[in-house]
């Protein structure tokens, strides 16, 4: 699957302009959120209308008022699907959130080239995903450095030790996110993020992406790694009762965590 949507982002990148008109929004820093959380761990909140591995999650789906609900809840940031082809997102999703809601906004995409990082900031985004599998050391360094140079945030995505030793090897990363969804099985396990919570180094923010759908697993993360964040989608999009829902993963609270290094 991985290796589909990579044709067709390489498609989509051909027929993008050279040049991109960079507008003024505010800066919202996902970082910055992250490390000072109002919830006992930073939230990521997605705006996802659908994906390869469930089809369609929401019939009615208006991207605006999802994340409109998610500024009236207690949580971090937004994550936007601007891909159309497999997760039915879209650009102008990302920039109507952005100039109405005030929350750092992640574009989550699949970034292969240069003009998209251009383009992400264009369209308003506050921070980009830069995934592992998908970018060579030199890729990841380059659009790691020219994203930071644009004032965008970063989030860079690993599923595995070998994918961590790469990125480790060419920055220092802000944001780590590790994905619990197997990219090619679509399988989530949260023992993705257990394993690789000890190469994280101490002072880079961990996110654990992809899976999280109740106060169990909220609870295994919290006991078995040290993580910073969560990024949500599904959980979030099928769920009605969005705030008891947030507000019942936090209130039994973690007495001791079995992580150490
Ligand atoms: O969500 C998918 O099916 C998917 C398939 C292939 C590549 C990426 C995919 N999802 C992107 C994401 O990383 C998730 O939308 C995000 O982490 C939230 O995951 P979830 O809470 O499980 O919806």
């Amino acid at each position: 699957m991985l290796d589909k949507i990579v044709v067709q982002k390489k498609r989509e990148v051909q027929s993008l302009p050279n040049t991109f008109h960079e507008k003024e929004y505010k800066k919202n820093s996902l970082y910055d959120a992250i490390a000072v959380p109002v919830n006992p761990l930073g939230i990521i909140a997605e705006v996802k209308k659908a994906s390869p591995s469930k089809g369609i999650l929401v019939e009615e789906f208006d991207p605006l008022s999802i994340a409109k609900t998610y500024e009236q809840l207690p949580v971090e940031a937004i994550s936007v699907l601007t891909d159309q082809q497999f997760f039915q997102g879209h650009p102008d999703y990302l920039t109507k959130i952005k100039e109405n809601v005030n929350l750092p906004i992640l574009r989550k995409d699949f970034i292969i080239h240069e003009k998209q990082v251009k383009e992400s900031k264009e369209m308003g985004a506050d921070a980009i995903l830069l995934i592992a599998a998908i970018l060579e050391g030199s890729q990841l360094k380059e659009y790691y450095e020219m994203a930071h140079s644009m004032d965008l945030d970063v989030l860079i995505e690993v599923h595995h030790e070998q994918e961590l030793e790469k990125v480790l090897s060419v920055v220092n990363p802000r944001l780590i996110g590790v994905n619990n969804r197997n990219l090619n099985t679509f399988e989530t396990s949260l023992d993705t993020t257990k394993k690789l919570a000890p190469y994280i180094p101490k002072e880079t923010l961990f996110i654990s992406e992809s899976g999280v759908k109740t106060s169990e697993d909220v609870n295994f993360l919290r006991h078995h790694t040290h993580i910073n964040g969560l990024l949500v989608g599904e959980a979030f999009m099928v769920e009605s009762d969005k705030r008891s829902m947030l507000r019942g993963w936090f209130e039994t609270g973690v007495e001791t965590s079995e992580y150490s290094t």
